[in-house]
């Protein structure tokens, strides 16, 4: 099992709104002083009601937004201008008209890297994400969790402290996503990645995660955090056990109390 490495990183006290669309004036408040962190090696779980602001906090974890007020810490200091962590997005973003190890080399590329290098490191990762003898495919020819599974080797070549993994598994058949869950689950076992991963599934934030932080409706604010002390590695089998089922339930609870007071703010202000 690889040392888990970097230096925590956190939000403390971010804020953010935007304006309201097509009004002229006010602001939509869309994080209210979120704080909390991950440590190296720590897979974290964000949840939260649809639209609460969960992919604004990783936008800004990313550095492609910024807070009103609040910061990024990295370690002890302020986030500096270097970009800490690597961003994967809902949509696997795969170019169709690129092979799949271009595809997966194209976030080193984008830094900067030769490109001979960035295939070779990209080359080196396909067995371990289970694409070898893919690498002159076009994505077309890939399943969906293979799919998947490129966009996040290229998300992981780029060997930043922070992986943030946004509802990496949303667009698959049950079937796949869990074989997709204990796969991840046992790569990540082996390098032990610092990831921060929305999901609006609460057994896949249970059995992946270290940690599981739950956001109320807008305006966002930390509303639980759960600790998930199941021993490692997890058989898919964990899912049954009296400790899996009683965190599951705690959540639900949560969840679906922040959903419901979502839909009535939605009615009573549905801008
Ligand atoms: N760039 C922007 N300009 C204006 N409003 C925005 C912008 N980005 C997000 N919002 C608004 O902020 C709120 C939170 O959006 P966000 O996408 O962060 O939520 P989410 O929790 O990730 O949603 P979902 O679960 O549906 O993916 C929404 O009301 C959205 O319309």
């Amino acid at each position: 099992m690889a040392e888990a490495r970097g230096s925590r990183i956190a939000l403390d006290g971010v804020t953010k709104s935007y304006p309201l669309p097509g009004r002229r004036g006010g602001a939509r408040l869309v994080l209210d002083r979120v704080s909390f962190d991950a440590a190296p090696g720590e897979f974290v779980s964000v949840i939260g009601p649809s639209g609460c602001g969960k992919s604004t906090v990783f936008n800004i974890l990313a550095g492609l937004d910024s807070p009103d007020s609040g910061r990024v810490l990295v370690g002890d200091g302020a986030a500096s201008g270097t970009p800490h962590s690597a961003y994967m997005p809902q949509k696997d973003l795969l170019f169709p008209w690129r092979t799949v190890l271009d595809n997966t080399a194209l976030g080193l590329e984008v830094q900067g890297i030769d490109k001979r290098e960035a295939r070779r490191r990209a080359r080196e990762l396909f067995p371990i994400f289970g694409l070898s003898g893919f690498e002159d495919a076009r994505p077309f020819q890939l399943s969906g969790g293979m799919r998947q599974r490129a966009a996040m080797l290229r998300t992981v070549v780029q060997d930043r402290e922070l992986l943030l993994l946004d509802e990496p598994f949303g667009a698959l058949d049950s079937l796949t996503r869990t074989e997709m869950q204990d796969w991840l689950q046992q790569v990540w076992q082996r390098y032990r990645w610092m990831v921060l991963m929305i999901t609006h599934d609460i057994r896949e934030a249970v059995y992946l995660s270290d940690r599981v932080i739950v956001l109320s409706a807008r305006p966002a604010t930390v509303r639980r955090e759960v600790r998930v002390d199941l021993p490692r590695p997890r058989e898919l089998s964990v899912v049954t056990s009296p400790e899996f089922v009683a965190l599951e339930q705690e959540l639900l609870e949560v969840l679906h109390e922040e959903s419901r007071r979502a839909l009535a703010e939605q009615e009573s202000a549905p801008w």
